[in-house]
């Protein structure tokens, strides 16, 4: 299936790729604020963030250092697993350094509230979350999130990142499935 090509299998865009672009660069803006004069270490949770942190890094104009931990707890279904495992870890010691952690979606919670534990527990300066996406209807877990750029409905989605079993991440929208697409 060409990227162009997967029109079918989508049921709606829910955010353009205008408002996405328009959002980062205000997200950027008071990300730059927070961090003026500190060095700042952007830790993307891959792979869904790929695109947040490729976009978010571009918009800021503090100078950060970069770093990627991959987790999963979806794997290939729709439901969080609760079971989250660390496919790779930080290169780098966050000790003493300001860290922020950058997500696509905050769905359950289950995912982010583990890595705050995780990392907080190696004693950053700080450590903060920005996230693209929320849905605060599936909230398992309060999660305190400094940055957010869009409160969505409890549907899944998919693009700009986002997969469904590996697939649409390389969307630039963000949308939701049409029902055949899981077999419905
Ligand atoms: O709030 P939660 O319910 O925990 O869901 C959010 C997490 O789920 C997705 O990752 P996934 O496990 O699908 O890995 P991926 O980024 O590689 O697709 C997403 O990128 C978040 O990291
Ligand atoms: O709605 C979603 N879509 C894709 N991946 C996800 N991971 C958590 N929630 C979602
Ligand atoms: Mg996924």
């Amino acid at each position: 299936m060409d990227a162009k090509d997967m029109g079918a299998d989508l049921e709606k865009v829910l955010i353009t790729k205008e408002e996405i672009d328009a959002k980062l660069v205000e997200l950027a803006a008071k990300i730059d604020a927070e961090y003026a004069g500190k060095d700042l270490l952007i830790v993307g949770v891959l792979k869904g963030a790929v695109m947040v942190m490729a976009d978010l890094a571009r918009a800021l104009s503090t100078p950060v250092t970069m770093d990627w931990m991959a987790v999963s707890s979806y794997g290939a279904g729709t439901q969080s697993s609760g079971v989250v495992r660390i496919l790779k870890d930080l290169d780098t010691d966050i000790k003493g350094k300001h860290v922020l952690i950058v997500e696509d979606i905050i769905d359950s919670g289950l995912t982010l509230s583990w890595l705050i534990s995780n990392l907080g527990s190696r004693e950053p300066a700080s450590l903060k979350v920005c996230t693209l996406l929320r849905k605060p209807e599936a909230a398992k877990v309060a999660i305190d999130v400094e940055w957010v750029g869009f409160d969505i409905p409890n549907e899944f989605v998919v693009g700009y990142g986002l997969d469904y079993a590996e697939k649409y991440r390389n969307l630039p929208f963000v949308g939701t499935l049409a029902p055949h697409v899981y077999g419905g």
